[in-house]
């Protein structure tokens, strides 16, 4: 108790809010006694095999659903399950008045039952992308990522021996040689390149009929930013890049977890026959300005029955200012308004 006493007041003797809910939040990673009270009272998001539980308002929007820890508890209680399965929530932030946030997938349990009773729908994450806005995208991804680390590395990859969680949900150690893990992520780079007059775009066979994109990859072990970036756009496309510049990061929870860095490159114009490769993407081509700002300027609907067009995916803005939205659609408005 006087270890949460002290955390609780090391937050409140801070003059920034920022630096208070960082110091929160790492109190409730080091200290399980501490996580354990603030679950008692928490904000909570509820998951059903890794699809986020939606609640449309009045106005025809969507949010996540805004749960209490008690009404959790209630929740269980009325779908035949005890408490304890509420000792598998994961914390994944605090809110600006340090109250924590978990979340918790209850796929053990009845769905339509769930829906029902919290008068919501679990809605799978990609289309929950298009729904959600602010920074309520970023959390649920996050919330999504984290769930699902923990539902696949039950066991050491070293001894096969099971693994055990601390209290927040931050780490996970061997049980028997005490190795811990710590959630993994995917390095990526998205490019957007540009021959000084237009964007290059591409798209993979999955993508939604008429769809582009900027390019991405996987970084290899051992790469640098610029290597994969280099690497990518040679082997995707057939180009051979002059320079480059970082834009922004986001984390990004397909296919599993990638950390994504957005950049700008540039091709000489001189160098800009593409020379795609079929067997990573279906089409490659080169978009104007006009292209871009028409496409993106025409409701979905609309645009799929006009295609090729930019991807527009959804945006995951992030809660700060000081942060930046690193989605495709940001990044080609803000190059051509460079470049032109
Ligand atoms: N334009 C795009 O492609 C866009 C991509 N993204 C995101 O960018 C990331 C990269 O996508 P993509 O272009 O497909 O990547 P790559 O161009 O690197 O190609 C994907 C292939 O890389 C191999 N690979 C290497 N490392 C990994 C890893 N850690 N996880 C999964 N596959 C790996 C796999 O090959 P194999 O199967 O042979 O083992 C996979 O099929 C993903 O997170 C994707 O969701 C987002 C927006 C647009
Ligand atoms: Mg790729």
């Amino acid at each position: 108790m006087l270890r949460v006493l002290q955390i609780v007041r090391l937050s409140s003797r801070c003059s920034s809010s920022f630096v208070s809910r960082m110091r929160f939040l790492n109190g409730l990673k080091q200290n399980d006694d501490v996580c354990s009270a603030a679950l008692q009272d928490a904000h909570m998001f509820l998951f059903h095999r890794l699809s986020p539980l939606l609640q449309r308002n009045h106005q025809g929007t969507f949010r996540t659903a805004e749960l209490r820890t008690s009404d959790v508890q209630s929740l269980l209680e009325n779908l035949g399950s005890d408490r304890t399965l509420l000792q598998e929530a994961v914390l994944i932030g605090c809110t600006e008045q340090n109250q924590a946030q978990f979340c918790l997938d209850i796929g053990g349990l009845d769905q339509t039952a769930a829906e029902e009773l919290c008068g919501g729908t679990f809605v799978d994450l990609r289309k929950s992308f298009f729904l959600l806005s602010g920074a309520e995208a970023p959390l649920v991804a996050k919330a999504q990522a984290l769930l699902r680390w923990h539902q696949t590395n039950g066991f050491c990859s070293a001894t096969g021996q099971p693994t055990h969680r601390n209290r927040a949900g931050s780490q996970r150690t061997c049980s028997s040689s005490g190795i811990i893990y710590y959630p993994k992520m995917s390095p990526v780079v998205i490019v957007l390149v540009s021959d000084g007059e237009r964007c290059l775009l591409g798209r993979q066979a999955t993508f939604p009929r008429g769809l582009y994109s900027a390019l991405a990859g996987f970084c290899d072990m051992g790469e640098t930013l610029e290597e994969t970036l280099s690497r990518e756009v040679a082997e995707e496309v057939g180009l051979e890049v002059q320079s480059f510049s970082f834009s922004s990061s986001q984390h990004w929870p397909f296919p599993q977890s990638s950390f994504m860095m957005a950049c700008h490159a540039s091709v000489s114009p001189a160098h800009a026959q593409l020379c795609v490769d079929h067997s990573e993407l279906e089409d490659a081509r080169w978009f104007s300005q006009q292209e871009v700002l028409s496409a993106l300027q025409t409701p979905p609907p609309q645009r799929r029955r006009s295609p090729p067009h930019p991807l527009a995916p959804p945006k995951t803005r992030r809660r700060s200012s000081t942060h930046h939205r690193v989605d495709p659609e940001h990044q080609i408005l803000n190059r051509l308004r460079r470049v032109h």
